[in-house]
């Protein structure tokens, strides 16, 4: 995600490198250069998997492999289309095996992930020693076309590809499945409210990076005319999946201080005349700035840029109160809310039952959400609220019951393929990638590109800051109304809310619970919404239920039941009222 002049700034460096460094450096400088652009390609996979999915691969250097086993053999069997049509096929060649490894990553994660993709760089690593690259035993080496054939000229050629990634790189991470990546990176559950598969982002990450790992190798091969098992170590895998977490290569510039780190960095201090153990400092420090800020240098850097420019945009705002002089009621809204469902409700619940072994957190529990209705469910901790969000959103394995969604049944499907149905959740604990701005974050949610008009009418109407501003240096309480926003930006039927006022003050959960009683009417989305504040909730809702160890004990009109004896011994423990 970077503006503009900055890709004018990066462009023009890279047309300057590729007069420099082939007409002025010696010719071993311009064969380190390529080294490192080379090594800086197959750091762009690692900003898909690692940097960008968030996902622990350490075999990269085996799909790299593939890529240049794959244009060698074409090379030694005079394949036609030459030498930049093989590297294409090499990259593709890679793409199944990485779909392959990606398969585990949809069950395990974390170390284990790491272990198994680890596990498949040492078997490539086996097979490589056992076999050797094509065009080895008969000395055929590998032809650069003719513009590039010298030193001097590949040089120009990998340069050329690495733009050109880090171009397609930007597009891409802009595009839904992209910014899906950003968002498993940071919580795979978030993803799939948002009606995200994660399998389907996960695989694509694997995919794509797959594919940029194989040009890799493909250019590498280029280089070298001939390579052998060694260029491709497991080890090298994992050096460069440690420099990728330091770094973050997927930023361009990461990617190519990390390729320049990890492939020159050794013979820069040798030529230098500087002791090689200045390398291990350096990396050394990284590691410890890495493990302080939990983030890569990269990301650290551009999020202070950015921080420092939304503050600046901030500050330039005139003082006008973050609540709308207006009451929203009273502007018109930009999206009209689509027609109501008749008759039929937004969201049927029938003998929802919950077990957790044998903890039954729900018990045979009925609600009806009707079209263009706000109810509340409430009930003291413990009750079974989150449960009871959590099954409805299909996020448990197992419930007895059913679920309908306006006259369809949901009880098969998956959270994605919920949502994707038209049912939007949030969560209690609130989990944005801190790197996106608000704009962005209301889009993942709504499923689609909103309108500059649309979200500003959205991020107004929850009283949110403007949405140039980085989620980063947005406040814990601001993030939940943002987090409500992007859940009604999707425009869903129904909308199950998990406590949205937690870290409001009294009046700004007032405020709140008036818009909620407006998104209706406003957005033609009906809400579900789980709350403890009882002024919030007389504010939102016409009717509530509530639930007392995984049990109703009312249910009805807000005033009937909030003055309900039941309702309030659940509340505050008096004993000696029966429940129902
Ligand atoms: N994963 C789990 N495993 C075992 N028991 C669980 C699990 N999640 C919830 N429970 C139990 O199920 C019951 C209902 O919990 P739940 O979190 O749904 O209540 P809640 O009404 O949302 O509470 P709160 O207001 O504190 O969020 C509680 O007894 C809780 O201890």
């Amino acid at each position: 995600m970077i503006d503009k002049r900055s890709w004018g700034i990066a462009l023009a460096v890279a047309a300057a490198a590729c007069v420099i460094v082939p007409n002025v450096l010696p010719p071993y400088w311009v064969y380190l250069a390529i080294t490192a652009v080379v090594s800086s390609v197959i750091m762009q996979s690692y900003g898909v998997i690692v940097g960008r999915a968030g996902v622990m691969s350490l075999c990269q250097m085996s799909f790299a492999a593939i890529g240049a086993w794959v244009v060698l053999r074409l090379n030694l069997s005079d394949a036609p289309g030459g030498f930049i049509v093989w590297l294409v096929i090499g990259g593709l060649a890679a793409v199944p095996v990485g779909v392959a490894i990606g398969l585990p990553a949809l069950r395990i994660r974390g170390v284990n992930l790491a272990v198994v993709t680890f596990g498949f760089a040492v078997a490539a690593d086996i097979v490589l020693n056992a076999n050797q690259f094509p065009g080895t035993t008969e000395l055929k080496t590998l032809q650069r076309p003719g513009l590039f054939h010298t030193n001097g000229g590949y040089f120009i050629l990998v340069v050329i590809v690495f733009m050109l990634l880090s171009l397609g790189l930007a597009w891409f991470n802009r595009t839904r499945l992209g910014m899906s990546w950003l968002e498993i990176r940071y919580s795979e559950r978030a993803a799939a409210a948002h009606g995200i598969s994660v399998a389907r982002s996960k695989l694509a990450a694997f995919a794509l990076s797959a594919f940029i790992a194989g040009i890799g190798g493909g250019l590498m091969a280029g280089q070298l005319g001939l390579v052998v098992s060694s260029n491709f170590a497991m080890g090298q895998s994992l050096a460069l999946f440690a420099v990728a977490i330091l770094i973050g290569p997927h930023n361009p510039e990461g990617a190519l201080m990390g390729g320049i780190f990890g492939a020159v960095m050794a013979t820069i201090l040798e030529k230098l005349r500087l002791p090689q153990d200045l390398g291990g400092i350096l990396f050394g420090l990284s590691a410890i700035f890495a493990l302080r800020s939990g983030v890569s240098q990269t990301d650290f850097t551009r999020a202070r840029k950015r921080e420092a420019a939304a503050r600046k945009m901030l500050e330039s705002l005139p003082d006008k109160p973050r609540e709308a002089e207006v009451p929203a009621s009273e502007t018109t809204p930009l999206v009209p809310p689509p027609a109501p469902a008749g008759d039929q409700p937004a969201l049927d619940v029938r003998g929802l039952t919950v077990k957790y072994g044998e903890v039954v957190a729900l018990d045979n529990i009925d609600l009806t959400v009707p079209s263009g209705g706000v109810v509340g469910l409430i009930g003291p901790n413990g009750a079974g609220k989150s449960t009871f969000i959590a099954a409805v959103s299909g996020f448990l394995h197992s419930y007895e019951g059913t679920v309908e969604l306006e006259g369809r049944s949901l009880d098969k499907l998956s959270p994605s393929a919920r949502a994707s149905s038209g049912m939007r959740r949030t969560f209690q604990t609130t989990v944005i990638a801190p790197e996106l701005t608000q704009y962005e974050y209301l889009s993942i949610g709504a499923n689609r590109k909103l309108s500059k008009q649309e979200a500003d009418e959205l991020l107004d109407f929850f009283g949110c800051p403007p949405g140039e501003v980085p989620v980063s240096i947005v406040d814990v309480g601001s993030r939940r109304l943002l987090d409500v926003a992007a859940a009604i930006a999707a425009r869903p039927k129904v909308a199950l809310l998990d406590e949205p006022a937690a870290g409001q003050s009294a009046a700004e959960s007032l405020k709140l619970g008036r818009r909620l009683a407006e998104v209706p009417s406003r957005f033609g989305v009906s809400i579900l919404l789980v709350e403890h504040d009882m002024e919030l909730v007389r504010a939102a809702c016409a009717q509530v239920t509530v639930l007392d160890f995984g049990h109703v004990i009312a249910s009805g009109t807000t005033q009937e039941v909030l003055d309900d004896p039941a309702v309030m011994a659940a509340y505050l423990g008096t004993a000696d009222v029966p429940l129902v």
